[in-house]
């Protein structure tokens, strides 16, 4: 691959990225489902309530009949909720009711039993008459058969799962999460939380392309660390591409002569080359056992930045999440840039402005932790005064 621009490489990724927009939905049970993301409006199949109900543990009468009160009358039976097919209401009358038993056919109100004296079994007294309709849940008042219950898009909170089981739905269908593995590569690197030899540093791109891809929507199913050794390296990208959707590399892109993914990469067909951009610069890509690999640069910056340009809105779109839109902001200090490079600066938001925050070393990965965005300076620009708008892409995936 001969250099690139930024833009031809989001674009020559995307396309490499396609099929992950096309995985199968899937149907969750709503047990499940909480916090996936529904993939198409979901409409109610009924209405709700499903019948028509009493709001109140009381009596249910016709408003006429107890519009002078007191007023005594028959009480034909009792209704508890779940009590089948209800029977039919006779002027003048009553039957004791439960709140969310079905109404009898004809009575339009529920009077309160704290608004009522026992006679007896067969009779009650009213004290107050209400209006008609009171204290009736009519069948259809919450939603009606066909209308919108949870649009496309939403991510299932308890509420949703509530409504959905109301209208009987046992499953729901969800975006299915991109399936996504990390392999780093280098010699030197080491779990956090191990000890250290000489010349050793903790591998931190693991556990950031992981917690990216994750916080974007995927589904991480495989973090490994591969030596500098091609039959490592191999055997993991093999175990990579049978259960993943889509494989991150770190490292082992660039020019030096242990070159562990382009050595092994290459020959595979992968094209390895110069991305207009700092960092990030060196970047690979191919498609192994049809899925496909993105090979960025071992510098902890390099990498977290090129998934941000490269990878976080494919993988959002195929999670079913929406874009993370740039937003324009003036610097609050002016600063410098290299020319012919798109430079992607850390930076923070500091009231309606943003600060740089970092030096433009790509090893500079504790303060990029103090950043909450990425300045995007376009490739021509080399200088810039306090209080020019500049574009910034936000780094929380979470809004
Ligand atoms: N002669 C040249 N040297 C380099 C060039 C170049 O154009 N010519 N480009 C530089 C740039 S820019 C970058 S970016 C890096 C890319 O190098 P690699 O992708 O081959 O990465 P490594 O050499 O394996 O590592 C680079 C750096 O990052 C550290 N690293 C690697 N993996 C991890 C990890 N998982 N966690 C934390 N840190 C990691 C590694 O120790 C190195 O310090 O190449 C430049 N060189
Ligand atoms: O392209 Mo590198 O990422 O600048 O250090």
């Amino acid at each position: 691959m001969s250099a690139r621009s930024v833009e031809d490489h989001q674009e020559h990724v995307s396309g490499l990225l396609a099929a992950l927009h096309t995985l199968a939905p899937t149907a969750l049970p709503l047990t499940e489902a909480l916090g996936s993301i529904v993939s198409a409006d979901v409409t109610s199949p009924v209405d709700l309530p499903l019948f028509r109900n009493s709001q109140m543990d009381g009596y249910a009468v016709d408003a006429e009949s107890v519009r002078n009160t007191p007023a005594t009358l028959a009480v034909r039976g009792v209704l508890a909720a779940g009590s089948g097919t209800p029977p039919k209401h006779l002027v003048g009358s009553a039957f004791r009711i439960m709140t969310g038993a079905p109404m009898p056919e004809g009575a339009d109100t529920v009077i309160p039993v704290e608004d009522t004296t026992g006679v007896s079994k067969h009779a009650v007294t009213i004290n107050r008459g209400r209006a008609a309709g009171e204290f009736v849940r009519e069948r259809g008042s919450d939603i009606t058969a066909g209308m919108l219950l949870v649009r496309e898009g939403t991510r299932l909170e308890p509420r949703h799962i509530a409504a959905l089981a109301a209208v009987g739905a046992a499953t729901v269908i969800t975006y299915t999460p991109p399936r996504v593995a990390v392999i780093t590569t280098g010699a030197e690197l080491k779990s956090a939380g191990t000890q250290l030899n000489p010349g050793e540093i903790y591998d931190s791109n693991g556990p950031a392309l992981a917690s990216l891809a994750r916080a974007n929507g995927a589904d991480v199913v495989s973090i490994a660390r591969s030596t500098d050794d091609p039959d490592v390296f191999r055997e993991l990208l093999s175990y990579a591409t049978s259960v993943a959707d889509l494989v991150f590399t770190s490292g082992g892109v660039s020019m030096g002569d242990f070159e562990v993914v382009k050595e092994t990469l290459q020959p595979l067909g992968a094209a390895f080359g110069h991305v207009a951009m700092q960092p990030g610069g060196p970047q690979g890509s191919a498609v192994v056992n049809e899925v496909p690999i993105l090979s960025f640069p071992g510098n902890p910056v390099s990498t977290m930045v090129s998934f941000e340009v490269f990878a976080r809105e494919n993988i959002r779109r195929a999670a079913g999440l929406p874009p993370i839109a740039s937003e324009r902001r003036p610097l609050t200090a002016a600063l410098r840039s290299i020319p012919g490079k798109r430079q992607f600066l850390r930076g923070r938001r500091s009231g309606d402005g943003v600060e740089p925050v970092s030096g433009t070393g790509s090893h500079l990965v504790a303060m990029m932790a103090w950043a909450d965005v990425l300045l995007d300076i376009p490739a021509d620009v080399t200088e810039l005064d306090a209080g020019t708008p500049v574009s910034v892409i936000p780094l929380s995936a979470w809004n």
